[in-house]
């Protein structure tokens, strides 16, 4: 039995990651978090979210002393919280022992410099960053399971990753495009006038200056065009990604490549029929669809997951599950 504090229990990845936990039988949660100063302090969690009535757990507030309470207790946490938020946490629960499973971008790129330009901070923990791993469960098992500090990957480049990395071997120095639309909750829990219901209509954000570019070119080893977008739904995440291949490539070589995930239960590789978000919504899977043209090499490949399971708590999941052995 392993035990998980859950840091930033009340925003949507944490309860949700909580609700994921609480129903696994080799897991233990040794507390809920929030700030200290935050306002849902001593609330059940259930008071937030009556879909989780059947989880009996109070959200606590993040003192020195439930920190050092946790070190004692808990054999892992989960930060779900903000990058900066992480940024600390992470290094601080590294340096005492415990196994740091991270939501947020702060140990996402291994390039220190990228930290200033993408999340307007410094990094300030460069021995915990060069020792984390990129928790893209399906790519890095080997290494998730052997180290203690492990970055869960944004949900953009989640879905993103998951369609292009097979294709590795077969693409040229074009870039691929990325298009891709998230529902309201990958914004997160608090309030924001962008995502307010009558402000939400689909639209582009971020365009060629959102983070999850240089995620995911990092990731992926070519760079990339990313154009996401908001649309007017509560969760999932579609990313359909248009990119030329190596002359001479056939579809039997898409398909090949794709067969890395047979052995892969949580993703699903179809030909010539493309995902839904509908049917990837509250579940851990990720739906990959594709169709080549042999005649001008260009792919199109859609990739469907839940930016709040796949794309960060059942991720998160699947890291403590490799870390463990269980
Ligand atoms: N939403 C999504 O689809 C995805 C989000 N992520 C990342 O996961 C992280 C969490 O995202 P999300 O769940 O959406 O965020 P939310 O805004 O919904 O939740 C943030 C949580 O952090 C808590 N919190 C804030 N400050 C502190 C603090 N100093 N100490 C302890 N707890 C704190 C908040 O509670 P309070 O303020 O009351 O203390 C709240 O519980 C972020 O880094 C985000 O970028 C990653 C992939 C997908
Ligand atoms: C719709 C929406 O706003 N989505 C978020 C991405 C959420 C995510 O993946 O989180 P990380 O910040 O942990 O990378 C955004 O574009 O900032």
């Amino acid at each position: 039995m392993k035990s998980i504090a859950i840091i930033g229990a009340s925003g949507y990845t944490g309860a949700q990651i909580t609700a994921l936990i609480h129903s696994e039988a080799q897991l233990s949660i040794q507390g809920l978090y929030v700030s200290e100063g935050s306002a849902d302090k001593g609330k059940p969690l259930a008071e937030l979210y009556p879909v989780y009535s059947h989880i009996d757990l109070c959200l606590s507030p993040l003192t020195e002393e439930a920190k050092h309470q946790i070190v004692q207790d808990a054999d892992a946490v989960v930060l779900a919280t903000e990058h900066s938020v992480s940024l600390h946490l992470a290094a601080w629960f590294y340096a005492q022992g415990l196994a740091v499973f991270d939501l947020s971008g702060a140990y996402r790129f291994a390039d220190t410099a990228q930290y200033p330009k993408w999340y307007g901070f410094e990094h300030a923990h460069p021995q915990v960053l060069a020792e984390a791993v990129y928790g893209l469960a399906e790519w890095n098992a080997e290494a998730i399971a052997k180290t203690r500090m492990i970055a869960v990957p944004g949900c953009y480049p989640t879905a993103s990753l998951c369609a292009l990395k097979p294709l590795k071997h077969l693409l040229t120095d074009a870039w691929p495009v990325i298009n891709a639309v998230s529902g309201v909750t990958g914004a997160g829990r608090k309030a924001q006038l962008h995502t307010s219901f009558c402000e939400v209509s689909l639209t582009p954000y971020g365009v060629l200056g959102h983070r999850h570019q240089p995620e995911i070119a990092s990731q992926l080893g070519q760079e990339v065009i990313f154009t996401p977008h908001l649309g007017n739904f509560k969760r999932g995440i579609l990313a359909t990604i248009t990119v030329q291949l190596k002359p001479g490539t056939l579809s039997r070589d898409v398909a090949q490549a794709y067969s890395v995930y047979d052995d892969a239960p949580l993703v699903t590789v179809k030909q010539n029929q493309f995902p839904k978000v509908d049917d990837v919504v509250h579940t851990p899977n990720c739906h990959i669809g594709w169709k080549f043209d042999e005649l001008s090499g260009y792919l199109v490949v859609s990739s469907a997951i839940d930016n709040l399971m796949k794309g960060a708590a059942s991720q998160a999941l699947q890291c403590i599950k490799i870390h463990f052995g269980l």
